[in-house]
């Protein structure tokens, strides 16, 4: 046997007007809408129609209740019944359902939000259609009067009172509603007035106007933000998709925002604020750019505090995406220098675009300052100068590459930081392997020269007298001639050893034929993961090699070992750590003996 669901209206109305809205505040909308809507209905059937809106607020009325009248379509007593009275029943869908082109409501539930601010709607209404005019009364208990009543009004036309709740006066007031009807309606087409006067302007900010310059209307679109923002935007952009019915601006802002910052757009649906904190218009990377729309085909969720985020959403955001993109394209045409400026406060998001998008690869290339041993330079300038661009992947080892590289005339790229590998690996897609290449600290070695062969042995000898200190810290010592004097040695991660000691490791566990396998492929070169490389120029390198104590020996090749880990901002092992507290001490107790 089958049943049908029953509904609890009290719960109904308690769920859609306290829980489906953010705010209390959203009721001044919902009248709003539905005031323009009947009067958009009226004037299909009558173009010539009167079109007003008036406000009364509570304090301005004599009775305490805030009346809202407008001149739309109205209501016939069957529609009073139909309508009002059934949640989820609307006017503004066709027959198959779907929304009903310029109309603003779509859901049938909207005229509950009064609930948040009164226990009692009064409507007197008179139908365009004919017949008496009628009231309905309805509390928020969820019981409503139907009366006909046709000496109730007049004209065609409908009038809403709300009876305040006792701690929703102020909602009602004069100042709070004046806020509210301009801060959601401003653009509406039809002048809403508030206690006589307007307080709606019907213009969309961004239309041209007929005496203006694109430059002027820049300048005003601009001053047009700082009043949004309280700062003065970049640039502000016109953008436009016609198969949604969008138009608006896109404010590209100065600086200081923040790659994870939400973006946030002010937008409008059919000229109705939807709210200023819109989500998921624009692709992530364009966190800088603020927007302000009107959309006539976007929808919104049935809170009306956000957009539905639909296929058609998503083709807008791309095509948003694609106007900021071609007007950075545009600007770097136009005007280099505020390129360059904006590309060094947002390099982040264009940094991000440019993985996937050749064209702001090249602008990335040609105006985004790396990190190189010659200083900040763009990659462009770069390749001129060094035809391939040399790079490690790591700020770090940057750090401690660098001064080396920079003696010995190698351009060196610092690549360590948020999407640079990306970037060049796209480089060198289109541009052929010349383009760029990562370099292996190993690498550096090779262009380093070997020193003086009988001072070799004798450091080496010495070496060899401090007996397994590298050792026990997996390192082996390499010895070469290089600038800059001042550095003694440089640690260098050995990739061939790392990869050796990684497959002895799975050998041992592993089976037979695959371990003879991995260790054929690693049999040659040296096992230790990291190598110390000597500066034999450097004075205290130099002195290394005349010690006659095996135990100073050892100490020095210790503490020179423990420098350059600090040096190559390494994470700190326990050993080394213990590492280095011995051999400052003994250094320390070495000095201190002296005396
Ligand atoms: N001022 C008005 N004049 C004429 N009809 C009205 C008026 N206010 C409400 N109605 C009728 O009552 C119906 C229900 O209104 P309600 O505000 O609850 O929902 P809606 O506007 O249809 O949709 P939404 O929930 O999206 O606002 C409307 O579809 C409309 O037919």
């Amino acid at each position: 046997m089958s049943h049908t669901f029953g509904v609890d209206l009290r719960g109904m109305i308690d769920l859609l007007s306290h829980h489906l809205y953010s705010s209390p505040r959203v009721y001044v909308r919902e009248l709003l809408q539905n005031a323009v809507d009947a009067i958009t209905a009226r004037r299909e059937l009558d173009p010539d129609a009167p079109a007003e809106v008036l406000i009364e607020p509570s304090d301005a009325t004599a009775d305490g209740v805030l009346r809202i009248s407008d001149s739309g379509v109205g209501l016939s007593e069957r529609e009073v019944h139909e309508l009002l009275s059934t949640l989820g029943r609307t006017s503004k869908r066709d027959d198959l359902g779907f929304t009903r082109q310029g109309f603003l409501g779509q859901f049938g539930v909207g005229m509950l939000s009064a609930f948040l601010v009164a226990e009692e709607i009064r409507l007197v209404t008179r139908s365009a259609s004919g017949g008496p005019a009628v009231r309905w009364t309805a509390d928020a208990s969820g019981s409503y009067r139907v009366v006909v009543d046709d000496g109730a009004r007049a004209e065609v036309g409908t009038t809403i009172e709300l009876v305040p709740n006792r701690d929703a006066e102020h909602w009602l007031s004069a100042d709070m509603v004046r806020a509210l009807v301009t801060e959601y309606g401003d653009l509406l087409p039809v002048t809403v007035h508030v206690a006589g006067e307007p307080a709606t302007s019907g213009d969309l900010p961004w239309s041209r106007r007929s005496d203006e310059t694109g430059a002027d209307l820049t300048e005003r679109m601009v001053d047009y933000g700082e009043g949004l923002f309280g700062f003065r935007p970049f640039d502000a952009i016109p953008i436009e998709v016609p198969t949604v019915g969008l138009t608006g601006v896109a404010f590209v802002l100065p600086e200081g925002v923040h790659p994870g910052t939400r973006q946030s757009h002010r937008v409008y649906l059919k000229r109705m604020l939807v709210g200023d904190g819109v989500e998921g218009l624009l692709p992530d990377w364009a966190y800088f750019v603020r927007c302000v729309v009107d959309s006539s085909a976007l929808r919104p969720t049935a809170s009306r505090e956000s957009l539905y985020q639909d296929e058609t959403l998503l083709a807008v955001r791309d095509e948003l995406g694609k106007q900021v993109r071609d007007w950075l394209v545009r600007l770097d045409a136009t005007d280099p220098e505020r390129t360059s400026q904006l590309l060094s406060a947002h390099h982040l998001g264009i940094k991000s675009l440019a993985r996937a998008d050749d064209e702001m690869l090249r602008l990335v290339e040609r105006w985004l300052p790396f990190e190189t041993t010659e200083g900040a330079v763009p990659l462009r300038q770069f390749r001129r100068v060094h035809g391939t661009v040399l790079y490690v992947p790591n700020v770090d080892e940057f750090r401690q590459l660098a001064p080396v590289a920079q003696a010995q005339g190698i351009g060196l790229l610092n690549a360590g930081y948020a999407y640079d590998v990306e970037i060049l690996d796209r480089l060198v897609a289109l541009d052929g392997a010349v383009a760029a290449r990562q370099v292996r600290p190993g690498e550096l070695l090779a262009a380093l020269d070997h020193p003086e062969p009988l001072f070799d042995s004798e450091l080496r000898s010495r070496l060899a007298e401090a007996g397994g200190v590298l050792d026990r810290h997996d390192c082996e010592a390499v010895t070469r001639d290089f600038d800059p004097v001042s550095l003694p040695a440089l640690l260098i991660t050995n990739v061939a050893g790392e990869r050796k000691r990684d497959a002895e490791e799975i050998s041992d566990d592993a089976d037979p034929l695959w371990a003879e396998l991995l260790n054929e492929l690693v049999a040659e070169e040296s096992t230790a993961s990291q190598q110390l490389v000597l500066n034999c120029r450097n004075p205290l390198v130099r002195r290394l090699a005349a010690l006659s104590d095996p135990a100073l020996v050892e100490l020095t090749v210790e503490s020179l070992y423990v420098h350059a880990l600090l040096q190559a901002r390494r994470p700190m092992r326990p050993k080394d750590t213990a590492a280095l507290n011995r051999s400052f001490l003994e250094l320390l107790n070495r000095a201190v003996g002296d005396r």
